[in-house]
């Protein structure tokens, strides 16, 4: 089985170089203000650009309205979009249908309790992305390097493709993906050396370790 890899927040031509170069195949680009990792649109468009072809450009929102939506499909001609807030499955079918593009929901899971959503995302998503639960607290719905505990999601089949994250890194990519089995892997702050610093060394490790599970 090959695992899909996602390297979510790139930032630079330096480090989107890095994970085009070791055969990534999504690369996720940030538009939410309060992150280390959030694009201008003009940023953004010239990074989706140079990736365009060579691995699917994902746009990852938090509870964005439908002219922020449009302004980045417009502009930057995403493959993807990665809902990442709280969106409602109905939100989330209404964003597929309007923008035509294929749409991967992620799903905070602390508990037991938090997999009771995971069927009415996998009745209008395209692929599922299990995350970790940030604390109430949180500034970022995501991207925090939190894990979970992934035997909540193992071996479980909600009919779409998964994608797991939360606290990945190359030295525990493998045994996730050995125990969960899922269809993509996605990392963002297990491939950096600071808050939206990413690490080409680090990008090359993560993929190269995903490959080898
Ligand atoms: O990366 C961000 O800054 C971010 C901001 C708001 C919502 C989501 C965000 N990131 C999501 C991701 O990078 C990944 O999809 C996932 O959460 C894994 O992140 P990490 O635990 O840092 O590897």
């Amino acid at each position: 089985m090959t695992v899909l890899v996602k390297i979510c927040g790139l930032s630079t031509f330096a480090t989107l170089d890095a994970a085009l170069e070791a055969g990534a195949d999504m690369v996720g680009l940030v538009f939410f203000a309060k992150s280390p990792r959030h694009l201008s649109l003009a940023a953004a468009a010239e990074l989706a650009a140079h990736a365009r072809g060579r691995a699917r450009v994902v746009a990852l929102t938090v509870d964005a309205d439908d002219a922020a939506l449009a302004g980045i499909v417009d502009a930057v001609a995403p493959d993807v979009l990665q809902l990442h807030g709280r969106e409602s499955p109905e939100r989330v079918a209404e964003v597929r249908a309007r923008f035509g593009r294929p749409v991967i929901k992620a799903v905070a899971i602390g508990g037991r309790d938090d997999l009771g959503a995971v069927a009415g995302y996998a009745a209008v998503a395209d692929m599922l992305l299990f995350d970790a639960k940030p604390a109430p607290t949180a500034a970022l719905p995501g991207g925090n390097g939190l894990a979970f505990d992934h035997r909540l999601v193992a071996g479980l089949d909600p009919g779409v493709p998964v994608m797991l994250s939360g606290g990945l890194d190359p030295a525990t990519v493998a045994q996730a993906i050995d125990l969960v089995r899922p269809a993509a892997v996605d990392v963002s702050s297990g491939v950096e050396r600071a808050p939206g610093d990413k690490d080409p060394a680090m990008i090359r490790a993560f993929i190269a370790a995903a490959r080898a599970a």
